[in-house]
């Protein structure tokens, strides 16, 4: 549809080109036999004058004068014709030139061929609902859901979600993207919805914690009112941060947590534990069918390099040979899940008879230290330091999926090894280096994070 509708620009803007300069041509030759008549009539009326007035000798110092300003008159209004007619036809060039650049870049992005798609028969295939669809995670799971064969709907503010992410699937005719913030309510039909819109890195839900909990509770509340409503099967994406600085380790679901309520991280710990207490009131009081994954510490390609959580900042860091930071003593520890993992254990999930919540993660736990050199000797040439620096405040000393239940009914565990899904995560952070010029004293950190050049 958009390449059509591309070619249709494009054979426009060059009729009306060619329209444009026929006209031109015409009204050029217009002037030039006005120029012809300007002359010929004064010599008519002349011819006319002198018979008529044959007792009286023409006055030259009269007429000719008058004729020769008339004549400047018309030549100089010509040429002042001619002069807009060329300034037009050159706007009229300059504005075609751009318009053909602008085809050129749109053709360029629009995908010659989309991605292999299953087919799917009415009765096997959903529309399917997915918001922060355009994010991190959740454009991974819009690319499984579209090649599955399913119709599926992105919701998303673009607070942290990319266009970018989905653009592969704009003009498929299986998906739709909406601009919409889950703050407000939506009205579309679905069968099945991941709701996973919320900022989910540190720097960015403490950015605005009012927003984070308005999005994780009015948001939520949105989402399985929706589900209610068309009689959709909802999965809320939750976190391990409902287990807060845990006193369990490792985390099974059945832990309760450890929570500062009103700490710089309680906007996103609490809203997510709201989320869940909503979803399974909603469960209960309006038989809504919910599913929850507490989603651990994940991390792969389309991250935002400025995303601020440690895999991103250390491999950016790494990269350009910057000083890596740790926060703290570095012993602290965490369990990191590749994207695609992660993926396949919401899907499974979904389509499992499982309601209550499950962790989705990756049980191999590692020192923030550690990792910090893991990821250093995985960048070749790496000339970066380690060093540490202040610790955040509330910041969890110990993480660890038990993922004994997800075993167990879902029969998923992780597949991608830390050293894999990092290089295929190095390789992403390379390519977007790749796409930035820098000065000398610049770095993609400080370019990203300061304000647009007006
Ligand atoms: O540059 C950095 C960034 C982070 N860190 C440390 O690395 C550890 C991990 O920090 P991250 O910011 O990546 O993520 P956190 O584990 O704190 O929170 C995450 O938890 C699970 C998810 O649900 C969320 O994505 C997110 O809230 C923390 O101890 C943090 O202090 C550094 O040492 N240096």
């Amino acid at each position: 549809m958009i390449r059509l509708s591309l070619k249709v620009i494009k054979t426009l803007s060059i009729v009306s080109f060619w329209i444009l300069f026929l006209f031109i041509v015409f009204v050029l030759s217009k002037g030039k036999s006005h120029e012809g008549k300007a002359v010929a009539k004064p010599l008519h009326q002349s011819q006319v004058l002198n018979t008529d007035v044959r007792e009286f000798p023409p006055e030259p110092k009269i007429d000719l004068p008058h004729l020769k300003v008339q004549s400047k008159i018309m030549e100089s209004s010509n040429n002042d014709i001619t002069q807009e007619l060329l300034r037009e036809v050159k706007e009229a060039k300059d504005k075609i030139e751009k318009l053909q650049k602008q085809i050129a870049i749109l053709e360029g992005r629009v995908p010659q061929k989309f991605p292999e798609v299953k087919y799917l028969g009415y009765k096997d295939r959903k529309r399917i609902l997915v918001t922060g669809g355009a994010g991190f995670v959740g454009s991974h799971l819009v690319d499984i859901l579209m090649t599955q064969g399913h119709e599926v709907i992105v919701v998303d503010n673009f607070f942290t979600g990319r266009k970018r992410n989905v653009e592969h699937w704009f003009g498929h005719r299986n998906f739709e993207l909406i601009h919409h913030d889950i703050v407000n309510p939506l009205y579309v039909e679905a069968d099945e919805i991941y709701h996973l819109a919320s900022p989910a890195s540190p720097p960015h839900y403490m950015e605005n914690p009012v927003k984070t909990i308005k999005t994780n509770t009015l948001g939520t509340i949105n989402m399985l009112g929706l589900a209610r409503r068309v009689g959709a099967k909802i999965l809320i994406a939750s976190t391990s941060e409902v287990y807060g600085d845990p006193m369990v380790h490792p985390q099974p679901e059945s832990y309760w947590g450890h929570v500062n309520p009103i700490g710089p991280r309680a906007c996103y710990d609490e809203g997510k534990r709201v989320a869940e207490t909503l979803a399974y009131s909603y469960a209960k009081q309006e038989k809504v069918s919910v599913r929850v994954a507490r989603i651990f510490n994940t991390y792969g390609p389309r991250m935002l390099a400025s995303d601020g959580r440690v895999v991103s900042n250390f491999v950016m860091q790494a990269l350009q040979n910057l000083t890596i930071t740790i926060y703290g003593n570095g012993k602290q520890t965490r369990s990191f899940c590749y994207v695609s993992d992660l993926v396949d254990g919401l899907l499974s999930l979904m389509a499992s008879n499982y309601t209550l919540p499950v962790n989705i993660g990756n049980p191999v736990e590692h020192t923030i230290e550690e990792f910090a050199i893991i990821i250093k000797n995985l960048v070749p040439g790496c000339r970066s330091l380690v060093e540490s620096g202040a610790a955040v405040e509330d910041d969890p000393q110990r993480r660890r999926p038990d993922i004994t239940v997800a075993e167990t009914n879902l029969h998923w565990s992780p597949k991608i090894s830390l050293q894999d899904g990092l290089q295929r995560t190095i390789e992403y952070f390379r390519e977007e280096l790749s796409r930035h010029t820098f000065s000398h004293d610049q770095t993609y950190m400080n370019v990203i994070k300061s304000p647009p050049k007006t």
